[in-house]
């Protein structure tokens, strides 16, 4: 289990990127992160895995601090950015990835490289990847290793529609033993995923729940929808009726 318990972080510019947050998440459930940019989404993951540190708050998985070697071993990552060294090949890439975390043989890769269709891939430099084999990359190492929960940062961006089918059936799998937060700003995949959903908005939690909750508490019914009326204010909603409404070519 992950506990996140009132979270606060303010950067030196003097942003609060993000306030008094809580949130738990438990085995076998996938936890939804959502919000616009600039909510505090990539803040929250960073300070979860320990690379940024907070003002106020406390981190635990299990009873591991983040910062602890146990914590790193159960907590995974997978990043929107795909910043990975290009002058090697996906295979050195992964053997490098998995030394450092004492693995030698996962039966677990084998399987994961013919899932995605890698296997003719992985003798090639990463230069050469397209930002979908990249992502596929990834994901494979990701879920090579003994993580017990995976924290994924826009997991389908650049995949294709075969990748993201397994992708989205490779998570449910997980959640048999492990479990994940999901961070996207796609609310499709979002809602069919998750089992519960935290809506962020100026880095405050402005709605939190199952997502058949969410739409009952906003009488909506699709999470977009729920979306619209937590973050984003009348004026603005009026705003873009506005626009789109008298939008034409000429205009
Ligand atoms: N290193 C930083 N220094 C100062 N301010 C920052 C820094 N990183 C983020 N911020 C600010 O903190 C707020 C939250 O940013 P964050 O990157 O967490 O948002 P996000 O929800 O991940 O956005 P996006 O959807 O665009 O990725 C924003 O106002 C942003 O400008």
């Amino acid at each position: 289990m992950l506990y996140v318990d009132n979270l606060t972080k303010t950067y030196n510019n003097k942003i609060v990127a993000i306030k008094n947050l809580n949130f738990s998440l438990g085995k076998n459930k996938i936890l939804g992160l959502v919000g616009p940019n600039g909510s505090g989404k990539t803040t929250t993951i960073n300070l979860i895995l320990g690379t940024i540190k907070g003002n106020s708050g406390s981190i635990l998985y299990e009873n591991y601090k983040n910062d602890s070697l146990e914590f790193k071993k159960k907590v995974g990552y997978i990043p929107d950015d795909l910043i990975l060294p290009e002058s090697l090949t996906g295979r050195e890439y992964i053997k490098f990835i998995l030394s450092i975390y004492s693995i030698k043989k996962s039966d677990k890769l084998d399987k994961l490289i013919k899932l995605y269709n890698m296997q003719d891939f992985l003798d090639i430099l990463i230069k050469e990847y397209s930002h979908g084999m990249k992502k596929k990359i990834q994901i494979i190492i990701a879920f090579s290793l003994e993580s017990e929960l995976l924290i994924i940062d826009e997991p389908f961006r650049g995949l294709d529609i075969e990748s993201m089918i397994i992708t989205k059936q490779l998570f449910k799998s997980f959640t048999e033993y492990g479990s994940i937060l999901l961070c996207s700003h796609d609310l499709h995949l979002v809602e069919e995923l998750s089992d519960e959903v935290i809506m962020l908005y100026q880095g405050n939690a402005v709605a939190k729940g199952t997502s058949d909750f969410l739409k009952n508490k906003f009488k909506c019914d699709d999470l977009e929808q729920v979306f619209m009326n937590v973050s984003i204010g009348e004026e603005r909603k009026h705003e873009i009726g506005e626009i789109i409404s008298n939008f034409s070519h000429n205009a």
